[in-house]
């Protein structure tokens, strides 16, 4: 669909207020709008449900925004992949309704769209492209394996020195990691853990 292509529309799967569960603004509240459509395949991916853009149905921007705005003065775009899609019309609407704006993000797609936070999770099967390491606020990186340590220091040579670094345990491995990452993080403190707090908090 055309207006898709352009961004005026979003496969939008779900839409919900709750409290930001990951990483720097862990524990605030935000407005989250989960867009449909990714390929980048991880294969521990907690919304598999997300992956297939054609079953969600394509959403024009306005009727997100009017919807967001009731909620939260902080929203944040998430899938899926959001980067899938021409993110310049549905955050400039945001924008000039005053709503501060984050992308939880692999950066797999080239980065669209004006952002007040930048999460980037690089995935090693589809590496980041273009130069959104250097506009990251936020270096998320998932350890399913000891392997994902490394990933994580070559991840972190591409950020500005300011990006703030976490290592986040992959949720179905969490008890065999955690005790991993924290060793790390002692060894290593420029890092920092995130956990998946509102999987603990039962919260969406
Ligand atoms: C579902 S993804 C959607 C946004 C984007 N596709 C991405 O991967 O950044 C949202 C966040 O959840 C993380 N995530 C997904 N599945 C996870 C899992 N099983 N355990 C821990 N974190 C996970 C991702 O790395 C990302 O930081
Ligand atoms: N509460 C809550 N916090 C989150 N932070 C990142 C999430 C995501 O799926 O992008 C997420 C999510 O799904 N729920
Ligand atoms: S990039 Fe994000 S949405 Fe896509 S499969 Fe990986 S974790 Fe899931
Ligand atoms: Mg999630």
């Amino acid at each position: 669909m055309d207006q898709v292509e352009a961004g005026t529309m979003l496969p939008l799967m779900e839409a919900f207020y709750t409290i930001q569960g990951e990483g720097f603004h862990k524990g605030t509240a935000a407005y989250f709008i989960r867009v449909g459509g990714c390929d980048v395949g991880c294969h521990w991916c907690d919304v598999k449900e997300s992956w297939n853009a054609t079953l969600h149905p394509p959403t024009g921007i306005d009727e997100i925004v009017t919807e967001a705005r009731r909620y939260s003065n902080t929203i944040v775009i998430t899938g899926g992949e959001p980067l899938t899609w021409d993110m310049g019309p549905l955050t400039s609407s945001l924008k000039q309704a005053g709503i501060a704006i984050h992308i939880e993000t692999s950066g797999a797609y080239p980065l669209t769209g004006q952002w007040d936070w930048i999460c980037l999770s690089p995935k090693k099967n589809m590496l980041p492209v273009g130069d959104i390491h250097k506009n990251a606020h936020e270096l998320k990186v998932i350890v399913y394996n000891k392997h994902d340590l490394k990933f994580a220091e070559e991840q972190a040579a591409q950020v500005s020195p300011e990006c703030m670094l976490y290592l986040q345990p992959e949720w179905s491995v969490r008890e065999k990691v955690t005790p991993m990452i924290v060793d790390y993080v002692m060894e290593n403190p420029r890092w920092r853990v995130s956990l998946q707090t509102h999987k603990y908090l039962n919260i969406p």
